[in-house]
């Protein structure tokens, strides 16, 4: 299969290759030049197989050319081996026609684990093939990182550096990237917010010189492949709530526009989605635009649900790509605007965009509330950006179309505001119980390129 970039003008890629290749080189997003298709018949084949097996039949049209059946067949199962349920997206039912579906059973308890774990294994199997080394550096909000450091610790091939938001994640966050003890692991606490962060990840990306020297590879869902694993759980949760005879919309906690746009592919492939709902926190740039058309920055507003606190959602990107009917040069003109602070998408495009997607937002008053509510009405003890997802999703329920709300952390993860709602401190589970104990290990970075690029290249064998 070949990528293409959202911005045009980047060699076209095949699946190795994009995955390891993070950003194109002209600044754009990989996607797939063709989606794949699922015929009714395939989906409707995928009832009652194990997770594995779903993820191994909606994936391997798309890295086909990269790994053989086999070897792709072990890497799942070595990714979803260490989850700790056994339908690893389990669903749970909220109320009459909306349903959870609970995807923090990974190892650090964030839906991230579902791609960082399988990256991790498909990372370490082309890297031993080509005798070759990459320098990882991933921007995160909170979950993406702790799931790079989890997927790549203590690997020989790789050094992992994880630029986050100094004081603007939770203490669970932090410590699961500041306690590991490998010397492959590196947190950077950088002065700024996450999108200081991204865009310091995206500069690197585009200084070709600093690129190719450390062989820099991404694992934010700027990768193909981040995006693509998390494809499989939409296509689990519909198939157990009656794909494809019965259609299903998701609601998705959003930030960075990649687990919803994962959804988009979903429905792209064929499986009946009805809606697609954007559920953003109070920095709402997404509901906004998908209300308005105007992509305007404002500043970041610190939420109780800090992993979205996000204002430039990398892949609204791609969707835009599609939007724009793949006319690269019309995506790269928005990105230039972009820089300037905001775009006004077309008329013909937003209304493309609206075909798939709406949205709503949750103000903190209104996600406390939730939380609260959610615990006592239907005994689930929610994350705040879930129970941003659970408010959005009820304003869109319909009855004749089960509707699915992402659960997209543990609520461990972020017990204050869980203790704020409702009065109880989620324990987190036995197996990191100590994690407050451990020794903690940080570098403090102001928000500079050229210093970000010296520190990295001082801890790398070049
Ligand atoms: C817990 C949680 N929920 C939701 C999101 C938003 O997901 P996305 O960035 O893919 O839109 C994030 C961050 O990515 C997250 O960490
Ligand atoms: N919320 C994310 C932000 C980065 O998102 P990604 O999906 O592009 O990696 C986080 O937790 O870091």
């Amino acid at each position: 299969m070949n990528y293409v970039s959202t911005r045009g003008k980047a060699p076209v890629l095949g699946f190795e290759e994009t995955m390891l290749s993070g950003l194109a080189r002209d600044g754009g997003l990989y996607v797939p030049e063709t989606v794949p298709q699922m015929s009714a018949g395939d989906i409707r084949a995928l009832h009652g197989l194990p997770y594995e097996e779903v993820a191994f039949r909606v994936m391997r049209p798309f890295v086909a050319d990269a790994f053989d059946d086999d070897t792709f067949g072990s890497l799942i199962e070595n990714a979803y081996r260490g989850f700790g349920h056994v339908a690893r997206a389990p669903l749970v039912q909220l109320a009459p026609g909306h349903f959870l579906a609970e995807l923090f059973h990974g190892p650090t308890l964030a839906f991230k684990d579902f791609a960082m774990q399988l990256i991790g294994q498909m990372f370490e199997e082309a890297l031993k093939r080509r005798g070759d080394r990459v320098t990882i550096v991933g921007a995160t909000s909170g979950d993406t990182g702790s799931a790079a450091i989890e997927a790549f610790r203590g690997l020989d091939a790789v050094d992992v550096f994880i630029l986050y938001p100094h004081g603007r994640v939770s203490e669970v966050q932090r410590r699961q990237m500041t306690t590991p003890v490998e010397e492959n692991v590196h947190a950077i606490a950088l002065d700024g917010h996450f999108d200081d962060c991204q865009a310091r990840l995206k500069d690197m990306f585009n200084h070709f010189e600093f690129r190719d020297e450390v062989r820099l590879a991404g694992v934010n869902s700027i990768n193909w492949g981040r995006v693509l694993a998390q494809v499989v759980y939409y296509f689990s949760s519909a198939v157990a709530l009656g794909a494809p005879e019965r259609s299903v919309s998701f609601t998705v906690p959003t930030g960075n526009f990649g687990d919803i746009f994962a959804g988009y592919i979903a429905k792209r492939m064929g499986l009946p989605i009805d809606k697609l709902v954007v559920a953003t926190n109070q920095n709402d740039i997404l509901d906004r635009c998908l209300r308005s058309g105007a992509y305007e920055t404002a500043g970041v507003a610190p939420s109780i649900s800090p992993s979205m606190d996000i204002q430039v959602s990398s892949n609204f990107e791609r969707a835009l790509f599609d939007a724009y009917g793949r006319d690269g040069a019309a995506v790269a003109q928005l990105m230039d605007e972009l820089k300037a602070g905001g775009f006004h998408v077309s008329q013909g495009a937003l209304e493309k965009l609206r075909e798939d997607f709406t949205s709503g937002c949750a103000s903190e008053e209104e996600t406390l509330a939730t939380i609260a509510r959610a615990h006592q009405t239907m005994g689930e003890l929610l994350c705040p950006h879930s129970a941003v997802g659970v408010k959005v999703a009820e304003e869109h329920l319909d009855p004749a179309v089960p509707m699915v709300t992402l659960a997209t952390a543990h609520p461990a993860k972020f017990p204050d505001a869980v203790e704020r709602a409702t009065g109880i401190r989620p324990p987190l589970p036995e197996r990191m119980a100590d994690l407050f104990e451990r020794p903690e290990r940080m570098t403090r970075a102001e928000n500079d390129l050229g210093a970000l690029e010296t520190l990295i290249k001082d801890r790398i064998p070049l």
